[in-house]
């Protein structure tokens, strides 16, 4: 094969042309009613249009009087009626009255306080309320947390349940949002064999299936698996085509190293074009990335240990930059809790157990294995550590990056 595309990329060239790439090929957009917003990019900034609260209203339930009125000791008002939650009555408080009012109701004119229900006296048609209130408390002042015409949320961000509540609470039914992209998965290999079926000598069950399409559904996607390939190169290539014209993105696991039935990578310089082969990360070396037809194209390396990598670090920014998703995702560092050694020039990703000392610190213990087969170390871990470029003696104790997967 020749070779007029990167290969043996670094860590943050390779990610750099993901995010191009991805962003070229930007989805369009739609708008959609809000029950189908959850975890998508918003496209269109959200400008308020009106005040939350709309109206002053009370926290709490109890009595709404006039400030003015009340006396050090305390004081008798007059019972006048009633201010319930959903219908403003209009009724004012006058000078030595009160009315009953429930959390959520509008504070009636004239009323500039509530007294708590706990803290009041009823006696027939009269209250007590004792002296020391605060003027204002318990009101909720119209536009404490939205003022008409604020921009309150952002093209690129991420609706999280809070933001699609806001829309809603800002009477909005639908919003802006990038289409999803839509993933085909395969995975490739003779020796795999569906869970549940016997294994014959030489054969493993695929997990890599079940990995991938977990890690999908965990970005809110809508993977469909296809057949798995076989280790025939017509029968990939056929697949492949017909995936590639009909999806966004075409993700692979497996047949992209340098074996004899590593087909992937001819196929995609055949019929598309490579943007890159080949980054100098561990695992995940020998990824693959390209286009055909009209999806994107990632060729995951087939040890299961790889395909997570590789889906974390760079899968999940190309879907991202497909989606127009600008705001980045939380980073998050912690301290190691077993010193970690590494000869090589690659970006490692280590498998490690995080968790939160009493005094507050996250520590990341590290997994001891490390072959990148060994699926059993990332079901018992929650994070990978992110080892930096060339060799490094990282003490116990030392600050380093994590990509929290579970
Ligand atoms: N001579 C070289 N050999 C290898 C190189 C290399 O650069 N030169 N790279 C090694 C590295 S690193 C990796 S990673 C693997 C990647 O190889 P492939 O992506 O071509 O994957 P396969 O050979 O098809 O499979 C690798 C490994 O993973 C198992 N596998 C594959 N698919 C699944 C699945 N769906 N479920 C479970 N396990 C799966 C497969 O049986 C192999 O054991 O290549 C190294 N070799
Ligand atoms: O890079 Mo391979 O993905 O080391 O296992």
């Amino acid at each position: 094969m020749t070779h007029e595309f990167p290969s043996r990329l670094r860590f943050d060239d390779a990610l750099a042309i993901v995010r191009e790439v991805g962003a070229r090929h930007r989805l369009e957009t739609e708008t959609v009613p809000l029950r189908h917003c959850h975890g998508r990019a918003l496209a269109a900034d959200v400008v308020a249009p009106i005040a939350l609260p709309p109206f002053d209203n009370s926290a709490m339930d109890g009595f709404a009087v006039r400030h003015a009125d009340l006396a050090g000791e305390g004081v008798w008002l007059a019972l006048a009626g009633e201010q319930f939650a959903g219908v403003a009555t209009g009724q004012p408080v006058a000078t030595g009255q009160c009315l009953r009012i429930t959390t959520g109701a509008p504070m009636p004119r004239g009323a500039d306080t509530v007294v708590i229900k706990e803290d009041a006296k009823v006696s027939g048609d009269t209250v007590w309320i004792p002296g020391g209130i605060a003027r204002g408390a318990h009101v909720r002042a119209a536009g404490e947390d939205v003022t008409a015409g604020d921009t309150v949320l952002h093209a690129g961000e991420r609706l999280s349940p809070a933001r699609v509540s806001l829309a809603a609470s800002l009477g909005l039914p639908a919003l802006t949002v990038s289409r999803r992209p839509t993933v085909a998965v395969f995975t490739s290999g003779d020796e795999l064999v569906e869970p549940g079926l016997p294994l014959q000598p030489g054969q493993i069950h695929d997990s890599n299936r079940e990995l991938l399409m977990g890690l999908l559904r965990a970005e809110g996607l809508e993977p469909t698996a296809w057949p798995r390939l076989p280790d025939e190169p017509r029968q990939v290539e056929v697949a492949l085509r017909d995936a590639a014209c009909a999806f966004d993105l075409v993700i692979t696991c497996g047949a992209v190293s340098a074996g004899e039935k590593d087909h992937i990578p001819d196929v995609l310089q055949r019929f598309g074009e490579v943007h890159f082969w080949k980054v100098m990360m561990k695992p995940g070396m020998p990824l693959l990335f390209g286009s055909m037809d009209r999806c994107r194209f990632l060729g995951l390396p087939g040890n299961p240990v790889s395909v997570l990598a590789t889906w974390l670090a760079l899968g999940r920014p190309l879907v991202d930059a497909m989606q127009g998703l600008e705001e980045s995702r939380p980073s998050w560092r912690a301290r190691l809790a077993a010193p970690i050694e590494k000869p090589h020039a690659r970006r490692e990703f280590q498998r490690a157990r995080l968790s939160a000392s009493d005094d507050g610190v996250l520590w990341a213990d590290p997994n001891p294995a490390t072959g990148s087969n060994r699926l059993r170390a990332v079901a018992d871990s929650n994070a990978l550590i992110v080892v930096p470029e060339g060799p490094q003696s990282l003490a116990a104790g030392s600050a380093v990056e994590v990509l929290v997967y579970a």
